[in-house]
């Protein structure tokens, strides 16, 4: 069976590769991200990485991975920022505070969808104006949600973290093997 990636997340394809699964083929799923009324962040990322997956087209030979990262401050869905006013008023947020990053993953197996969620929790220490202005300057916030990148230099700004890093970075790697070994690919197969 062909594995198709339905992402276009250079971070998700590196993740991938970190353990040693290249997909056939890459084909980004493009879907609305709007959260609907009272939504609650877990349930909201379960749907967008399945609407991302239900918004590929797949062949009958052809297994389709999707997933989707947002961060939860309380009940308040922080997905990617609109621009930089956006991202510095979600790192106020967060600043001294705990907070949750879910990354639901999704596969697809013709009308079958097998999907996991894992929830990261992580504390962010207090930031300075002038620092969120330095970050914010580097534009590494843009397309993450949350507004920032564990990866990146952001990594600075958390003290603390509970659970997967690599969810948080996009892509959980133990429940992307567990659910691709189902189609008998990657390290778990
Ligand atoms: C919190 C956090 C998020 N992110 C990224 C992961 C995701 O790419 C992004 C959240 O946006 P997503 O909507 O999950 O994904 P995407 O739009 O980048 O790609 P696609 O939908 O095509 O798969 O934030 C980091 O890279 N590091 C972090 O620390």
């Amino acid at each position: 069976m062909r594995l198709v990636l339905g992402s276009a997340s250079p971070r998700r394809l590196e993740l991938l590769a970190q353990m040693g699964v290249e997909p056939d083929a890459v084909r980004p799923a493009d879907i609305d991200e709007t959260p609907a009324p009272r939504e609650e962040p877990r349930p909201y990322c379960a749907r967008m990485a399945r609407e991302k997956a239900q918004a590929l087209t797949l062949g009958a030979d052809e297994a389709g991975l999707t997933a989707d990262t947002t961060v939860s401050l309380g009940r308040r869905i922080m997905g990617k920022p609109e621009d930089r006013a956006e991202a510095g008023a979600f790192l106020r947020a967060l600043s001294g505070r705990r907070h949750r990053v879910v990354t639901a993953v999704c596969l697809r197996v013709g009308d079958e969808y097998r999907a996991r969620e894992v929830v990261t929790r992580l504390k962010m220490r207090p930031l300075s104006e002038a620092e969120i202005e330095r970050y914010l300057d580097t534009e590494d916030w843009r397309g993450k949600a949350g507004g920032y990148g564990i990866q990146g230099p952001a990594g600075a700004m958390i003290s603390w973290i509970g659970g997967s890093y690599s969810a948080v970075v996009g892509l959980p790697l133990s429940e992307t093997a567990t659910l691709l070994a189902s189609i008998g690919k990657g390290p778990a197969a």
